[in-house]
């Protein structure tokens, strides 16, 4: 339920409250001078203004779930550690899309698929073939200066184009000519949603961006006629998915092993052009004509989602995240592609994991998933399931490139040639069913140059194998799923000038009003609030600058809306936000914010869609929380942000956090649910003298680490607890 535009009646606001819904939204539209003028809710007037209590340390309660400013200074046990100070952190640049944008021409194709129930088996005649959704394609084309293809059988049918087989019209005067006498022909209708703003496919960009790559097909003309635009491609045969039908829905180890060793130079050979291909999978996969030369021999086709990852003078693309934009097949797609992470070479090694695996075994454990939120439900699944599991049938060659590729970071060299030698063991005995020692026959063809050079590569390989355990950054890699999901505390801390801060946690709602009175006494205000198991976490300081604050423990209500609106009507705006897995729910809500409006939204998945709206509108996430499964997020105008960013992961996102650090934002949100943790980083337009950041995962709650950060002046700012491991 949204209410843009001036607020409702409050007799109208209240009805809607009343009805109790799983995903609305619900918005404050005046302003705050306006709110100003009214009268202060009853709650409100017990509610004493900010005392004085800065620079002091406050010590002792003896509630033991109490805790206090601490002065004794203990070592750093940081976790997650950044300080801007010591990295020297450039603060300049915010072009998050911009390379991004620039490698992804406008229109182009963006698709989600599920794999084909039923391939076409190739070498049907068309007319067998023909389905409702074919189009009739002319008799014979021309296009460029291509000689004239007389159109034959169907030879395959993507979702956005028809590959039928093209037989040259005989000529004497054409006998000598080098163009090849048979071709496919790629018609894609002129409203196809692949065709960019120029109404020419966007794949036929990449193609001629590529030209002459390994294991990639060549596009010998392009052009349109009539309703169609065509392209002239070399011929191809049976797809891997054709193969492993054939082959009865299982291949052995040798073959994959090959399929893995060649599919992996293929990829080497585009990802140097500064190509992605972003939509790996056994149908992309194609064998060369069979009863030609090259029958045996791999390829990899359906550029229509590839990605620049490189610019044209070699920087790789900003990282980004848009947790709603995912492009590719959700059966073999990598989880950051699940996740909308800007595409780069680790999703097509996961993707080929995926598919080697899905070849051997004939099924993905995340198969079977149905319904609207089945992309949710497989990557939770992908994210549960480690190498271990994945292979646990397998031989060492498959988990170990499962686990690599895994745990590869966004711009991470992969080690191609590392991993093409896991798998040779597999295949030294001949005849070997997919040619994969491709480097001889490449070497052969290209002279002996080229086959010095790919034996240093045969070399690297031994070595880069050695190296495989070891990340980019030299430190053993660390396996980010070990199939054993687990939550944990997640705590925030903000470098502050001395100032008094209180916590307390496992306080059930009946204390609540005790620690808030003695605070409120103190002249603390509430500054942030979390949930575990059904017990709140409170935090309590004198560095809020709020003025009068309430707050109200709903129960079984995810959130009091009509409480809420009766506050917003008094001059408050919601500053805390906590929900417990009972979908109760703790909302704090202060004056002398420097918001001007505020709205939320409660939502079951979580709402990207809501917030890019609102991001556009100038509002920013200026308190998220969960219960349940439940997300509820709050946006305000005037937050006092210039950008923001959301990390959504099905465990902490140490490696996003740390890239987001490095362009100056800093978390300002953080909640988490039994399946995912959200933090919200944003830029303030005021940057604060000392910008250090740490961030805290812990089973239990923080109490001695908080007091450990209160000696070096860093203060709680942020706390959730849910899923953080994988
Ligand atoms: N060069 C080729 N030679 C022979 N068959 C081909 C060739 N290119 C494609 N095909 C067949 O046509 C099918 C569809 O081609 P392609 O994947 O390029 O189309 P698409 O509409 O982009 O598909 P998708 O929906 O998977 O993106 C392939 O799966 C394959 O069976």
């Amino acid at each position: 339920m949204e209410q843009p535009g001036p607020r409702r009646p409050r007799l109208a606001a209240k009805a809607a409250a009343a009805k109790i819904a799983a995903d609305f939204e619900c918005a404050n539209n005046r302003t705050n001078a306006k709110r100003k003028a009214g009268a202060t809710p009853r709650t409100a007037r017990k509610t004493p203004l900010k005392g004085p209590g800065v620079n002091t340390v406050h010590t002792g309660s003896n509630r033991s779930s109490d805790e206090q400013v601490s002065e004794n200074s203990v070592e750093d046990i940081g976790d997650e550690t950044f300080d801007p100070r010591a990295k020297n952190v450039p603060r300049t640049e915010s072009p998050r899309c911009k390379k991004r944008r620039a490698a992804q021409p406008a229109g182009m194709k963006v698709k989600v698929t599920t794999p084909r129930a039923k391939p076409a088996p190739a070498g049907a005649p068309a007319a067998a073939e023909e389905e409702d959704d074919s189009f009739p394609v002319p008799p014979k084309v021309q296009v460029g200066n291509s000689p004239v293809y007389l159109v034959d059988r169907r030879l395959g049918k993507g979702g956005f184009g028809q590959v039928f087989l093209g037989k040259r019209i005989p000529s004497k005067r054409l006998v000598n000519d080098p163009k090849p006498a048979q071709v496919a022909l790629k018609f894609e209708h002129k409203s196809s949603k692949g065709c960019c703003a120029n109404g020419n496919p966007y794949e036929w960009t990449v193609y001629s961006a590529l030209g002459d790559t390994y294991g990639v097909p060549r596009m010998h003309f392009k052009g349109t006629e009539g309703d169609f635009n065509i392209m002239v491609m070399d011929l191809l045969g049976p797809s891997l998915w054709d193969l492993w039908s054939k082959e009865g829905q299982k291949l052995t180890e040798k073959y994959v092993a090959c399929i893995a060793m060649e599919a992996l130079q293929i990829l080497e050979a585009l990802h140097a052009k500064g190509w992605v291909h972003g939509d790996v999978k056994p149908e992309n996969f194609l064998l060369g004509p069979p009863g030609t030369p090259q029958a045996d021999k791999l390829y990899l086709v359906d550029l229509g989602l590839a990605m620049k990852y490189k610019d044209t003078r070699g920087a790789h693309v900003k990282y980004d995240q848009k947790p709603d934009d995912f492009r590719g097949t959700i059966r073999y797609a990598s989880v950051h592609a699940h996740l909308g992470r800007t595409a780069s070479r680790r999703d097509d090694l996961e993707s080929l994991a995926y598919t080697l695996l899905f070849l051997l075994d004939g099924r993905l454990p995340w198969q079977g998933f149905q319904g609207d939120n089945k992309g949710f439900q497989v990557c939770r699944k992908k994210m549960g399931c480690s190498a271990e599991v994945l292979c646990k049938e397998r031989t060492e060659p498959f988990r170990k490139f499962t686990e690599v590729v895994m745990s590869l970071k966004f711009d991470e060299d992969p080690k191609y040639a590392a991993c093409i030698a896991l798998f040779e063991p597999l295949v030294l005995t001949i005849p070997r069913p997919i040619a994969c020692d491709s480097a001889i026959k490449v070497g052969q063809k290209r002279g002996r140059q080229e086959m010095a050079e790919l034996d240093v590569g045969q070399k690297r390989g031994r070595q880069e194998m050695a190296e495989l355990d070891v990340g980019a950054d030299g430190q053993p890699r660390k396996r980010l799923r070990s199939g054993y999901p687990g939550c944990q505390w997640i705590s925030v801390y903000n470098k502050h000038k001395p100032m008094k801060q209180r916590y307390h946690y496992n306080v059930g709602a009946t204390r609540m009003e005790v620690h808030v009175k003695k605070g409120l006494s103190d002249g603390l205000f509430i500054s942030a609030v979390g949930c575990a198991a059904d017990l709140w976490a409170l935090i309590m300081d004198a560095g809020t600058g709020f003025t009068a604050q309430i707050y109200k423990v709903s129960h079984n209500l995810f959130l009091p809306k009509e409480w809420i609106v009766e506050q917003w009507d008094a001059g408050f705006y919601i500053t805390a936000v906590a929900g417990s897995t009972s979908h109760s729910a703790l909302v704090v809500m202060s004056q002398g914010t420097k918001y001007t409006q505020q709205s939320y939204k409660v939502s079951d998945v979580f709402p990207f869609e809501w917030i890019k709206k609102k991001w556009r509108e100038n509002f920013h996430i200026t308190c998220i929380a969960t219960a349940g499964s439940q997300w509820a997020v709050v946006m305000s105008r005037a937050a006092g942000y210039m950008a923001q960013c959301v990390e959504l992961d099905f465990l902490y996102p140490s490696e996003g956090v740390h890239r987001r650090w490095d362009e100056g934002f800093r978390i300002t949100g953080c909640a988490a649910t039994p399946d995912q943790t959200a933090l919200v980083l944003s830029k303030p337009r005021k940057a604060p003298a000392d910008e250090t950041q740490e961030t805290l995962r812990t089973t239990t709650f923080p109490s001695q680490h908080v007091k450990d950060k209160w000696a070096k002046d860093l203060y709680l700012s942020g706390i959730a607890f849910g899923r953080t491991v994988s």
